[in-house]
């Protein structure tokens, strides 16, 4: 189990993270969100030891992680970390990057590890490519690979999936997912994508203006997103009456006391965002046909939660 106590750190005279608390279990998978400079990636370094923390602690099941004055190297042996930039050897191949740390006394074994890590990462095509002639996306992936490589009892994740691209994001990310589930392996993510989230964390906790603002189950954040901020993560909304109404739950009926004329259609797929003009003010809304500029419509709240 992470437990994290009080953690309070700022680089020179700038607070980042103020009373930081929050603990994840074996196997948890926690997702960690914010605004862009809100202190996810500091976190997560912290974390891992990276830094000396100006206040607070860090355990896993009781250790004590330390920060660079008490450990020459970062990094205790049963956590990984993949960051933004990924640290790997350029001119070696896929396969010996990933197997870079696994033992060599039992060659087969090895073998066996490496095929099995590059069809979680969906690389075996690349297995013998050097590093350097790989995409961002690919090396990504690599670093991936090479952090699952000994199994580690926790892995902390800085936005794993962003130089890969949509074709590839979605099996990638369940493959990934899936694996350390089944392994019990505790995952700290941090992203910027709801996707990540919505549908692989037990928990979800909400970094802004230097402290946790919310930490419970992306389900109920997102049926009962408490600010704006929490429900932008989640998607278009509106702010009617004091509430927040997602864009998916206003719809057009054919009677109502609301009427919005439709200033903007934006075709997404299997639905069209509707921009319209109500009462002075914007409104988002979703709807399964264009509608035109100009256009009046009635509208309904729905409270469609799940
Ligand atoms: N090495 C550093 N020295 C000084 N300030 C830093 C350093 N690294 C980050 N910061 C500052 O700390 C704050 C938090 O940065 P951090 O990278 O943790 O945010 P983030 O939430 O991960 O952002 P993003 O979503 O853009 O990756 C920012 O204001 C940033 O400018």
């Amino acid at each position: 189990m992470l437990e994290v106590q009080n953690l309070n750190f700022r680089y020179k005279k700038h607070n980042i993270l103020e009373n930081i608390s929050f603990s994840a279990k074996a196997g948890e998978h926690v997702s960690i969100i914010g605004e862009s400079g809100s202190g996810k990636s500091t976190l997560l370094k912290l974390l891992y030891g990276t830094y000396d923390l100006n206040q607070g602690q860090v355990f896993w099941n009781g250790e004590e992680i330390l920060g660079p004055k008490f450990n020459l190297i970062t990094g205790p042996n049963f956590m990984k970390y993949v960051a933004q930039e990924f640290d790997l050897m350029p001119v070696i191949s896929v396969s010996e990057n990933i197997g870079a740390f696994l033992s060599n006394f039992y060659p087969e074994e090895k073998r066996e590890r490496i095929k099995e890590l590059l069809e979680v990462v969906e690389l075996t095509a690349f297995a013998r490519t050097k590093v350097k002639e790989l995409s961002g996306g690919q090396k990504q992936r690599v670093a991936l690979a090479r952090a699952i490589a000994k199994q580690p009892e926790i892995i902390l994740l800085d936005e794993p999936f962003s130089h890969i691209d949509n074709f590839k994001k979605q099996s990638l990310r369940r493959s990934l997912f899936k694996y350390l589930k089944e392994k019990n392996i505790t995952c700290i993510v941090a992203t910027h994508d709801k996707d990540d989230v919505l549908s692989y964390s037990d928990r979800m906790i909400v970094l802004h203006d230097t402290k946790i603002t919310a930490n419970n189950t992306p389900k109920h954040l997102y049926n009962s997103p408490k600010d704006k901020l929490i429900a932008s993560f989640f998607g278009e909304f509106n702010v009617i009456d004091d509430r927040i109404i997602y864009a998916n739950q206003l719809k057009v009926v054919k009677k109502s006391d609301v009427m919005a004329v439709v200033k903007q259609s934006y075709y997404k797929g299997h639905y069209f965002l509707i921009e319209a003009e109500l009462n002075a003010e914007k409104v988002f809304f979703e709807h399964f046909e264009i509608l035109h500029i100009g256009q009046k419509v009635n509208l309904s709240i729905e409270k469609n939660c799940l």
